[in-house]
């Protein structure tokens, strides 16, 4: 976990009365410099807090955290009596996950001078635009922050990330990190899950974007209602100033309803009327060129190093949020002009691992219906010959889109080779099996294969494709690892299918 590496001690005493908190035990004299809810993560001078999880409770952990240096423990009432055994002093709050943001934001003093923030959600292309911002606002000259699923930035460092959104103790100790490097603007990637649980409370965002909503977390959803109303508070006065929302899916046209911040919005479709209108000119292997113009007719024509329209779309996004964070236009154009287009590496979008010679093989980290529409569609662009999709399904997460990514992986291929991705818990043969259901409901139908593990399911597509042909590995994208029964054995998809294009000589 990332943290400030000098940090200023607060006092406790100050901390309770500041949050008006029912306190066991003795408050006066104890300094605090770090919050966290990781009894595997505590730093001597840490605030420990216990919240209730789905699993356990971390209360109990509270005299583990206490042998790790922990000064005091933040929990709830029943957390309480857990606790009280670590002979720490103990603040006692409801719900200790919803003071976890304000807390932190207090230890780490993350509002005093805080960058410049932005913050994007929607169910696709929230990496993408948030790593488009991060190296835009290089570009203008700013040393950047960046929070996102593939990693995490401070000015050059970087580190990968565990979840998309991490929690809020980590979120502002990272904040605080970042400060003391110097950086000057942040762009955060926010998950509904982050929303839900609490991960970005005390941060106030100057601008907002929502990308896209599509089928995806209906495990932690009751329906797509539920998934869309996750998000919205995203756009509610006390989290951001200002919103830019996608016109991409039909679900932007509720944000722009339902926002209760000013908005302005962003459409590739010139019917919907949008304020912004973003227009593909080019697409080719290397990049994607186009244009957005905004009110008044003013306009920007620039270059996204990735391929897909739907890329275009996230950089177009991601200019329009630089402007309603106040940068001028014609400037961010300059910028960009200065290097070819955007200066931008996404580890494992759509990202192109073959040499010259020899198929086009690409990872990616789609992992819903939308996701793989659009990519099975940019890669189709590129392909003369065959386009063969190599994919496997999350275990223990939404079910409920696998008969659709099976689906939509065969209208959209000439070869689908099905096989596992990260099975968890679940029976790997059983989820392909549901993947081959959903392939088979296609109206078109490829040649589909079935190969497990994935190390010979990739050598097996490689084996298939010709010069000319493409491969697109969706699915595992940047990850370094694949979760089997709770262990996260090492892998990289990357590297395996480096490894299989030398094996069969290209
Ligand atoms: C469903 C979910 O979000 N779970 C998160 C939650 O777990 P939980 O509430 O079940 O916690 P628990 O295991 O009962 O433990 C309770 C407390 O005891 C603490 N504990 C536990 C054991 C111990 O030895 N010491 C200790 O301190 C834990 O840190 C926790 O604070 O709190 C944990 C501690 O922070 C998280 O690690 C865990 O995320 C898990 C790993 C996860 O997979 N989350 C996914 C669903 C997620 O959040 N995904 C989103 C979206 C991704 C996307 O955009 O596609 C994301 O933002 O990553
Ligand atoms: N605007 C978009 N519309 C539809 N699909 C997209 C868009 N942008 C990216 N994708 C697809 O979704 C995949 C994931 O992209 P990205 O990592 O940027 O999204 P994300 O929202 O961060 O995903 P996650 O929530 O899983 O971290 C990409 O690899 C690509 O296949």
């Amino acid at each position: 976990m990332l943290r400030p590496e000098h940090p200023v001690p607060r006092s406790l005493a100050e901390l309770v009365a500041e949050f008006s908190l029912e306190t066991r035990g003795t408050v006066a004299g104890v300094e605090i410099s770090g919050v966290t809810l990781n009894s595997e993560e505590v730093e001597p001078g840490d605030l420990y807090v216990g919240v209730a999880g789905a699993n356990t409770h971390g209360a109990r952990f509270a005299s583990r955290a206490a042998e790790r240096g922990a000064v005091a423990v933040v929990t709830d009432p029943a957390g309480a009596e857990l606790a009280a055994e670590s002979g720490l002093p103990v603040l006692i709050v409801d719900s200790p996950r919803e003071a976890l943001g304000e807390l932190s934001a207090w230890v780490y003093r993350t509002r005093e001078h805080p960058p410049l923030l932005f913050g994007v959600t929607g169910t696709n292309g929230k990496t993408s635009t948030s790593y488009l911002l991060a190296g835009m606002l290089t570009q203008l000259g700013l040393v950047t922050g960046l929070s996102t699923t593939a990693e995490r930035h401070i000015g050059d460092l970087k580190v990968v990330s565990r979840l998309t959104t991490p929690e809020a103790s980590e979120m502002h100790a990272l904040l605080a990190r970042m400060r003391e490097s110097g950086v000057r603007a942040v762009a955060l990637e926010v998950s509904a899950q982050a929303l839900s649980r609490h991960r970005v409370d005390g941060i106030e965002f100057d601008v907002v974007g929502f990308t896209n909503l599509s089928h995806d977390h209906l495990d932690d959803y009751a329906d797509m209602e539920e998934y869309f109303r996750a998000k919205l508070p995203l756009f509610d006065p006390d989290r951001a100033d200002r919103g830019v929302v996608s016109l991409e899916t039909e679900w932007g046209r509720r944000v722009v309803d339902e926002a209760r911040i000013p908005v302005c919005t962003i459409s590739s479709r010139a019917e919907d009327r949008a304020d912004w209108f973003v227009e593909v000119l080019d697409e080719q292997a290397a990049y994607t060129g186009f244009r957005v113009t905004g009110p008044e007719g003013r306009s920007l024509e620039t270059r996204v190093p990735l391929i897909g329209r739907h890329m275009a779309w996230n950089a177009a996004l991601a200019i329009v949020m630089l402007v309603e964070a106040g940068f001028d236009l014609d400037a961010i154009g300059q910028a960009l002009d200065a290097h070819g287009g955007i200066d931008a590496y996404l580890p494992g979008r759509t990202e192109r691992v073959s040499g010259d010679r020899g198929p086009s093989v690409y990872v990616d980290f789609g992992h819903s219906p939308d996701a793989f529409l659009n990519t099975l569609d940019a890669v189709r662009r590129f392909t003369p010959g065959q386009v063969i999709m190599l994919f496997g399904a999350d275990g223990d997460r939404d079910a409920t889109k696998r008969h659709d990514m099976g689906r939509v992986a065969a209208e959209g291929s000439d070869i689908l080779v099905i096989t596992d991705h990260h099975p968890r818990f679940e029976d790997p043969a059983s989820i392909r099996r549901t993947l081959l259901d959903g392939a088979r409901l296609a109206e078109h139908q490829p040649e589909i294969y079935e190969v497990s593990p994935p190390e010979e399911a990739i050598r097996f597509a490689v084996s298939l494709a010709g010069e000319g042909d493409s491969i697109l590995w969706a699915g595992p994208g940047h990850q370094d690892y694949r979760d089997i029964r709770g262990v996260r054995t090492p892998y990289s998809a990357r590297q395996l299918a480096r490894d299989a294009l030398r094996e069969a000589g290209w």
